[in-house]
C-alpha cells in the first residue's frame, strides 16, 4: 500500500530533479556534463519508470522552426496559463486579446484520459566566450514531455495526435497576421537567424473597396478560392502548392492595393521582399526557406528592383580594371567570393519561384508588381512561373461607382452621367479620383455635388494635358517626317547633279 502511493509521489520528484538537472546542465562544463549524464542515467534507469520527450525549437540542420514545436507551443498556452505559474504575455489576434504562454523552466502537470503527464520548457544557452549586452542568438529552446512507461502506448498513438490537432486549432484562433520584410545580412547572425522582422498586418482594404471592372475582380476572386482550397488538386496533378501573379499598370492603378486585399481574403501573411537588401542567390534562398505557409511574397517593383531584363548587363569598364578585378577575384575563399562576386540573377529568382527548394511547405502566393510589363525577361513572366497577369489599369467607370459608394455613400447622381462620358475619352488613375473625392469629403466636409464637380475639373485638366502631350507628340512627328523629305530632296539632287553616285 506503502509503496503504491510512495512511487507516483517518487516519480513526480524525479521527474522534478531531473527539470531541475536539466536547468543546472546549461551551466556546466562540457565535459563534466558529460560524464555526469552518463552515469545518472544509467543509475536512473534502474528505478526511474519515467519516458521523456523533447521537442527542439531548431532540430538538426532544419533552417525552419519546428512546427512541432510551435503547435506545442499554442497548445500549451490554452491549456496550460492556469496552472502555470511563470507566464509570459503577447498580444494575439487584432491586438486585443492576450495570449499567455508559459516561461522559461517553467513545469506543468497534465492529465490526459485519467493518465498524468509533465510538460516543461527548458533553453540551452551555448557556452560562449564573449559577452554581450543583448540577449544571447543562439538559445536552444525545447519543450520536454515526461510521462510513465506504462502509458507509452496511449501517449504515442492518441495524446500526441490531440496536442498537435488542438495546437493548430488554438494556433488558427490566435494567429495574428504579419506583415514581414527581410533584415540585412550582417542580422541574420546566431542559430535563429532573424532574416526576417515582422510588424503586425492590419490593412483594412478588401475586395468590395477595390476599384475595378467587376468581371474582372471576381474572376480573381475565384482564381483566389480555388488556390486556397485547392490542396488535393495540386497533389493530384503533381504540383507545389503555389501560385504567381504578376500585378501591372501604371503608378495609383491599386497593385498594392490588391495585395492588401488578397492578404485579408485569404487571411495570410505578407513577405515583402526587399531585392535590393539581398547579396546573392544563396541569402535568397534562405530567405524564402524561413516563410511561412499560408503566405503572399511580394517583390514589388520587379524591373527596378535589379536588372533582370534577360542576361546580366555587364557594366562598361576599362580592359586594365576588369583584369585587375579578375585576379582579386581569383585570390579570394569560396565564401568570400560569393560575397563579392554574387548578386541575386535572373536564374536566383526563377530557382527561387520554381526551384526545387520553392517545393519546401506549401500555400504559398508570390506576386511581383510592376509600372513596365514590357521590360521584364519573358522567361520570368511566363505562365507556369506567374501563372496570371492582372492588368490594373486607369479608372473606369465602374470603378468610379465603387469609389462613390464607398467615399460618398453614393449609388447614383445626375452627375454620373457626365463623368462617364469624360471618363471613356480621359485616363484617369485610381488614386486620382480616390484623392478628389476624400480630401474634399473627409477634410473640408464639402457637399456631394463640389466633390463630383472637383472630380469632373480634374478630369478637365487631364484631358487637357493629354490633348498636348497629343499636339507635342504630332509636331514631333511632323518635324520629323520634314526632316527626312528634305534629306530625300537633298540626295535626289544629289543624284541629278552627279555629286551622288
Ligand atoms: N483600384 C483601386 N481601388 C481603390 N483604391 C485605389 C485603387 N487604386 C489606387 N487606390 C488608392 O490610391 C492609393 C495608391 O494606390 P496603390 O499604392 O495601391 O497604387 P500602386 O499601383 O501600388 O502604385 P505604384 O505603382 O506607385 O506602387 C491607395 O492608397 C488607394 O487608396
Ligand atoms: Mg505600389
Amino acid at each position: 500500500m506503502l509503496m503504491q502511493t510512495s512511487w507516483p509521489g517518487l516519480g513526480t520528484t524525479i521527474a522534478s530533479l531531473m527539470f531541475l538537472w536539466t536547468m543546472v546542465r546549461g551551466y556546466l562544463p562540457r565535459q563534466l556534463d558529460l560524464y555526469i549524464s552518463t552515469y545518472t542515467h544509467k543509475i536512473l534507469n534502474y528505478f526511474y519508470p519515467y519516458i521523456e520527450i523533447t521537442f527542439q525549437e531548431y532540430s538538426g540542420n532544419r533552417f525552419s522552426r519546428s512546427e512541432a514545436y510551435t503547435t506545442i507551443k499554442s497548445y500549451l498556452s490554452a491549456t496550460t496559463s492556469d496552472r502555470a505559474r511563470k507566464l509570459k504575455a503577447d498580444v494575439g489576434k487584432d491586438s486585443s486579446n492576450l495570449v499567455v504562454t508559459m516561461d522559461d523552466y517553467e513545469q506543468v502537470t497534465e492529465e490526459f484520459e485519467g493518465v498524468k503527464l509533465w510538460w516543461s520548457s527548458n533553453k540551452r544557452i551555448p557556452r560562449s566566450q564573449t559577452i554581450s549586452f543583448y540577449p544571447a542568438q543562439d538559445e536552444h529552446r525545447y519543450f520536454t514531455l515526461t510521462f510513465h512507461h506504462r502509458d507509452r502506448r496511449l501517449v504515442m498513438d492518441s495524446y500526441l495526435a490531440h496536442v498537435m490537432e488542438e495546437g493548430k486549432a488554438i494556433a488558427v484562433r490566435n494567429r495574428q497576421r504579419k506583415l514581414y520584410t527581410n533584415n540585412p545580412s550582417q542580422n541574420w547572425s546566431g542559430y535563429k537567424k532573424n532574416a526576417w522582422s515582422h510588424v503586425v498586418f492590419e490593412h483594412p482594404a478588401t475586395f468590395e473597396k477595390l476599384a475595378m471592372d467587376p468581371e474582372k475582380k471576381e474572376e480573381i476572386i475565384d482564381d483566389l478560392e480555388a488556390f486556397k482550397n485547392g490542396k488535393d488538386y495540386y497533389e493530384k496533378i503533381g504540383k507545389a502548392w503555389k501560385r504567381g501573379y504578376l500585378l501591372y499598370g501604371p503608378p495609383g492603378t491599386g497593385k498594392s492595393t490588391m495585395i492588401s486585399a488578397m492578404a485579408n481574403f485569404l487571411d495570410y501573411d505578407v513577405y515583402d521582399l526587399e531585392l535590393t537588401a539581398v547579396k546573392n542567390n544563396t541569402e535568397l534562398k534562405k530567405l524564402f526557406i524561413e516563410t511561412t505557409n499560408k503566405s503572399i511574397i511580394v517583390v514589388e517593383d520587379i524591373d527596378c528592383s535589379l536588372d533582370l531584363t534577360g542576361k546580366r548587363k555587364k557594366e562598361e569598364k576599362p580592359k586594365e580594371k576588369e583584369e585587375e578585378e579578375e585576379e582579386k577575384k581569383k585570390l579570394l575563399s569560396g565564401a568570400e567570393k560569393e560575397e563579392h562576386g554574387g548578386k541575386v540573377t535572373l536564374s536566383g529568382l526563377l530557382n527561387f519561384i520554381d526551384g526545387l527548394w520553392s517545393a519546401c511547405g506549401g500555400e504559398r502566393l508570390i506576386i511581383f508588381t510592376t509600372n513596365h510589363v514590357e521590360k521584364l525577361d519573358p522567361a520570368l513572366i511566363r505562365r507556369g512561373r506567374m501563372d496570371k497577369h492582372i492588368e490594373l489599369s486607369y479608372c473606369s467607370f465602374e470603378g468610379f461607382k465603387v469609389f462613390a459608394k464607398n467615399y460618398l455613400d453614393l449609388e447614383s447622381h445626375p452627375l454620373f452621367e457626365r463623368i462617364r462620358l469624360m471618363m471613356e475619352i480621359t485616363k484617369i488613375t485610381p488614386a486620382d479620383v480616390a484623392e478628389n473625392l476624400m480630401t474634399k469629403s473627409f477634410k473640408r466636409k464639402r457637399n456631394v455635388e463640389s466633390c463630383l464637380e472637383d472630380l469632373i475639373r480634374s478630369l478637365q485638366e487631364a484631358k487637357e494635358a493629354e490633348a498636348i502631350q497629343l499636339e507635342l507628340k504630332s509636331k514631333e512627328e511632323l518635324e520629323s517626317k520634314e526632316n527626312r523629305s528634305v534629306e530625300i530632296t537633298a540626295l535626289e539632287n544629289g543624284y541629278a547633279n552627279g555629286e551622288v553616285k
